[in-house]
């Protein structure tokens, strides 16, 4: 099954709505594989967004990225990745549908509240990245996939 790496970000964190982002993708059907409460470094950060190295907004982002900490999560379930960043909307909050997280609860695109994996080959090395120790896979009780699954 696809995972992907959903992360709130401190502003997420600092409203209270780390309970709202798992609430929805839990309601979903997907499960929740990796959960925790980091203060990444400077380095970690520009590590994930080296992408956007060359971007004007950069340095604002990553300094917004430090002002809290995060919540990192992996999702995993039948396209994580691309219904992931549905249920999050688009990277501008005001150009999101309500009923996404951003089209609900943000409003600046630097403000946006939640990270999400763009392609299934990022969230593998996104995991790696935030999840450096591995991920534990206990066994599950694995009745409820038929509800969820055809
Ligand atoms: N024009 C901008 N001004 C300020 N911050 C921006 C701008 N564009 C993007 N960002 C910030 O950089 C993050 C990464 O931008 P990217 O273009 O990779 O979008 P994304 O993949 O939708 O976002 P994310 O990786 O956070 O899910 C955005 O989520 C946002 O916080």
């Amino acid at each position: 099954m696809e995972r992907t790496y959903i992360m709130v970000k401190p502003d997420g964190v600092e409203r209270g709505l780390v309970g709202e982002i798992i609430k929805r993708f839990e309601a979903k059907g997907y499960q929740l594989t990796a959960l925790e409460l980091m203060h990444p470094t400077k380095e970690h950060l520009e590590e994930h967004y080296c992408d956007l190295k060359s971007k004007s907004f950069f340095p604002g982002l990553i300094q917004y990225m430090l002002s809290g900490p995060v919540v990192g999560m992996v999702w995993t379930g039948k396209e994580a990745v691309k219904t992931g960043r549905k249920l999050l909307g688009e990277t501008n909050p005001l150009a999101s549908l309500p009923g996404s997280i951003r089209g609900d609860f943000a409003i600046d695109v630097g403000r946006n509240i939640c990270h999400g994996s763009d392609t299934p080959e990022n969230a593998e090395k996104e995991i790696a990245l935030w999840f450096p120790r591995g991920i534990k896979t206990a066994k599950r009780d694995k009745s409820i996939d038929t509800l969820i699954y055809e």
